[in-house]
């Protein structure tokens, strides 16, 4: 059994037992790390010179491990989220030479102050953009439970560290599944909390309105842990909301008697695997055994997500990635011969294919003329999909479906097919688009593929407490989160 195998609460038990320290745990993981990072190829930067000299720190203080809520915990951090005095690339050549920020992003900060120790940071698609990690500029991640599958994206450096037990704990970031699909990809728990719920000062933006950090982890209880620590109102980020946080780790009682669940017709449809589908109907039986119900339910603006969102996304990111420029960070080209040229060649040359695809996008759908037919057509249709999920909610606790239409698939499979890309969202985006949380839980294999996929529980907005009741209720029923990699080859 590997240390990382336990709970937050039960590493920090064996803390204050004494039977590990701080510097055994972390040196563990970056021996995990070297071990398995050569397949997995999850982490961009290692933090390790900094990291042992923490847990030295946090051994010699000699305090009871559960004064903090992570004390000694380590974590990886995707590059999108800044990290003082180290390399931040959000996995982009024009950040390459980021390599001493000046400040920590809001969640960083409160994970240093719960005594978490940063281990490094994760790959992801360039600036966020992508669900497999293969626009990625640095490294090509691979999924631990076969490396001739993507991880899933663009959170798929975390998801598949997590998963191949290097780190015990990550964060992503999603702003149309970037947490929640590559977790199901790679059998793990993924939470997007609700919009505004996790400060985003310090992750670089991608679609603001879209945006929000969230943990990546082996089980709920550790996600509802960590979701306690980084949550909450921050001066920094004016849309963060200003509500308590609910102490989530005691929301987990295991208990669905009388819970109503909504279980959307267009989730179960043309495109969405078979054996995915039939996984979802046996979970909602497992869940009914504990004493929930369930209805189908419809969400009909569904079919309209995918687009409202890469419209409404690639808008906010060309107005977002206008401040790469190559004068005031960054890389700046050194073939230019006046301004103009520099600007236009440090972003020609430091963007990738799918970030310019995005900046052109969105530039013309911002557009005079264009603007009408297409930005302010998708906001509507945002309008509607949120409404969509407010009816839900006045009957329903609770909406489940899949996470993603199918398991993850070979790299290289659909990189040349941007729109059966962005088709892979379907179910994540309404989402982020709602603004609502939503959590991935592990949910089966694939019998042909053996790969694993996930559940999605979709809640009311700041009831992130009864997400993870049902998503606890249901790991534990159901057990998957027992299943690990054998890294190199199918289950
Ligand atoms: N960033 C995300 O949440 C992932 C989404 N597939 C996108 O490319 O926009």
């Amino acid at each position: 059994m590997s240390l990382f195998d336990h709970t937050i609460k039960e590493l920090q038990d064996k803390l204050n037992n004494k039977e590990i320290t701080v510097t055994d745990l972390v040196k563990e993981t970056y021996k995990q790390i070297r071990e398995t990072d050569d397949k997995v190829q999850a982490f961009l930067t290692l933090n390790e010179e900094d990291a042992l000299a923490n847990a030295k720190a946090l051994d010699e203080q000699g305090i009871d491990a559960d004064q903090f809520p992570m004390f000694g915990m380590p974590i990886g951090i995707k590059d999108n989220i800044v990290t003082k005095g180290l390399r931040t690339t959000c996995a982009s050549q024009i950040l390459s030479n980021l390599d001493d920020p000046l400040y920590d992003a809001t969640v960083v900060t409160k994970l240093k102050d719960a005594k978490a120790i940063n281990i490094g940071k994760l790959n992801m698609d360039e600036f966020a953009m992508g669900s497999s990690n293969e626009n990625s500029s640095m490294q090509k991640t691979r999924n631990p439970w076969n490396t001739d599958y993507v991880p899933g994206g663009s959170s798929g450096g975390s998801a598949a560290s997590v998963a191949a037990g290097q780190v015990p704990f990550a964060l992503g970031s999603d702003t149309g599944g970037s947490v929640r699909q590559p977790a199901s990809y790679c059998g793990v728990v993924g939470m997007k909390p609700t919009y505004g719920r996790v400060s985003r000062f310090g992750l670089v933006a991608f679609a603001s309105s879209l945006d929000q950090i969230g943990p990546i982890t082996k089980t709920v209880e550790d996600n509802a842990r960590i979701l306690e620590v980084i949550a909450g109102q921050d001066k920094m980020d004016s849309t963060s909301a200003n509500l308590d946080v609910p102490k989530y780790t005691e929301a987990l009682t295991n208990d669905v008697k009388g819970l109503k669940i909504g279980v959307p017709k267009e989730y179960f449809v043309e495109g969405v695997d078979e054996a995915v589908q039939d996984s979802i109907r046996e979970a909602l039986k497992v869940l009914e055994a504990q004493g929930a119900e369930w209805e189908e339910v419809s969400l009909p603006h569904s079919n309209y997500a995918v687009a409202s969102y890469y419209m409404i996304a690639s808008s906010e990111a060309s107005a977002n990635l206008a401040r790469f420029d190559g004068v005031r960070y960054g890389k700046r080209s050194e073939n230019a011969n006046d301004m103009m040229e520099m600007f236009k060649m440090s972003r020609s040359e430091g963007f990738g294919d799918e970030v310019k695809r995005r900046i052109m996008l969105g530039t013309f759908a911002l557009s005079s003329g264009y603007y009408d037919a297409y930005y302010k057509k998708a906001q509507q249709v945002r309008t509607l999909i949120k409404q969509d999920f407010e009816k839900i909610f006045e009957k329903y606790d609770v909406v489940i479906g899949p996470t993603a239409p199918t398991t993850a698939f070979k790299i290289g499979e659909k990189i040349d097919d941007p729109l059966t890309m962005y088709a892979n969202d379907l179910m994540t985006i309404p989402v982020n688009l709602a603004g609502v949380p939503a959590i991935s839980v592990p949910c089966g294999f694939h019998p042909s593929n053996k790969m694993p996929f996930g559940l999605q529980i979709i809640g009311k907005h700041f009831d992130e407490s009864t997400v993870y009741r049902v998503a606890h209720t249901y790991e534990q029923a159901a057990g998957y989160y027992k299943e690990k990699p054998q890294l190199g080859g199918a289950k």
